[in-house]
């Protein structure tokens, strides 16, 4: 088990990398804390992949180190690292029982017979893999074997991490869920780092404790779920984590107005820090935007309205720009035109797409 440390880090898979548009991997400052539950986010290409290799010790890094507690492992080979993997698609040994595959990593170890034993049990319960356990392999399906690609990368007790790279890739939809806060409630009983590789952000927000979003090689922020709802560092996390994303409008900021358009918005925050070159933006959630009848508010046209069971949602539109916003309890609109009314306390301003932090008017920055 280890705190792992990533040292600028960087990588470029081209030689003599130049610029930062060289690098698959920008530089990378981060500790993942021993125990913790991580997972790394974002869209495909965006260098989560090549992020875990480096890791795991399957590509060596243009720069920088990986330290797992104060040892350097960045010369390291994949073994010598004692991690556990798990891959999208399952690792098993069809010839042999669900038992011997769980076996398996302890007995390449030498771990003594009846500990072995007691581990398989252990993990096959977790799995709910115990009614398999004698079994061969070959007779399960694809969701099956997947689990005992995720026993076999938990079962050993000593590993510094188990790396998941999009493992619930060939899970059947209706298992997923299951499956999901099953990894969550393993990771409490068991007490090992784990990082979670995933473009789905149910799955991230589910799993992982701290989830560290990934955008065009960089990590544009690290957060707790909540943390990535309320207060997103980056436009792109805003607009990629929620369903549907944050509202993104550019505007004019003076002190602790917003222009958008014609419309003047109060802020909550000063901002005095903002120049004129810099291209800023409003975030705001639809859970605090409210969709009304046309008057006061950002005049938009109503594309539609959907009905998402917990909450209605309006599709709309404003100078050919398409927002979300809630429609509240007993609204009705009449015809295409309406207002969107912003909640102050949860619109947040962009500067170049990273959160301007502002000052609270009290002078403290906030
Ligand atoms: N072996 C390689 N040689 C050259 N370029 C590579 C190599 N592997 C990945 N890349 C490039 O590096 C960038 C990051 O890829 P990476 O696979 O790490 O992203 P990812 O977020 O894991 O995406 P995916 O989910 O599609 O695997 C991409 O532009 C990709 O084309």
């Amino acid at each position: 088990m280890a705190r792992i440390t990533l040292d600028h880090l960087a990588h470029a898979y081209k030689a003599n990398p130049r610029n930062a548009e060289d690098y698959a991997l920008k530089e990378i400052n981060h500790v993942w804390s021993q125990g913790g539950a991580y997972a790394l986010l974002g869209p495909s290409g965006c260098g989560k992949t090549t992020l875990l290799n480096i890791i795991s010790g399957l590509v060596r890094p243009t720069r920088g180190r990986v330290l797992f507690d104060e040892l350097d492992v960045t010369d390291l080979s994949t073994e010598s690292r004692n991690i556990a993997q798990v891959f999208q698609f399952p690792v098993v040994y069809d010839t042999m029982t669900v038992r011997e595959n769980l076996a398996f990593p302890l007995k390449n170890r030498n771990v003594p017979r009846d500990r072995t034993a007691r581990r398989v049990e252990e993990i096959a319960s977790l799995l709910d893999l115990t009614r398999v356990l004698d079994r061969k392999a070959s007779n399960l399906t694809a969701d099956m074997k997947q689990k005992i690609s995720l026993g076999r990368g938990l079962v050993r007790p000593d590993v510094a991490a188990i790396l998941f790279d999009e493992p619930l890739t060939v899970i059947d939809p209706h298992l997923k869920w299951q499956l999901r806060s099953t990894l969550k409630e393993i990771h409490r009983a068991l007490d090992i780092t784990m990082i979670y590789v995933t473009h789905d952000q149910t799955e991230a927000l589910t799993f992982a404790d701290k989830v560290v979003v990934m955008h065009d090689g960089a990590v544009v922020q690290t957060g707790t779920p909540e943390e990535l709802f309320e207060r997103p560092a980056h436009t792109f996390v805003g607009h990629f984590i929620g369903s549907p994303g944050m509202n993104i409008l550019p505007c004019r900021v003076e002190g602790s107005t917003a222009f958008v358009g014609n419309t003047m918005i109060s802020l909550r925050r000063v901002y005095r820090t903002l120049s004129d070159g810099e291209h800023i933006e409003l975030g705001i959630r639809p859970e605090f935007v409210r969709l009304q009848p046309k008057g006061a508010g950002l005049p938009v046209q109503v594309r539609r309205i959907d009905d998402i069971g917990r909450a209605r949602i309006a599709r709309v539109e404003m100078n050919g720009r398409s927002l979300a916003a809630s429609v509240p309890d007993g609204i009705s609109i009449e015809g295409r035109e309406a207002s969107l009314v912003l909640d102050p306390k949860h619109v947040h301003i962009y500067a170049n797409g990273h959160l301007v932090a502002g000052e609270a008017n009290g002078g403290q920055t906030s």
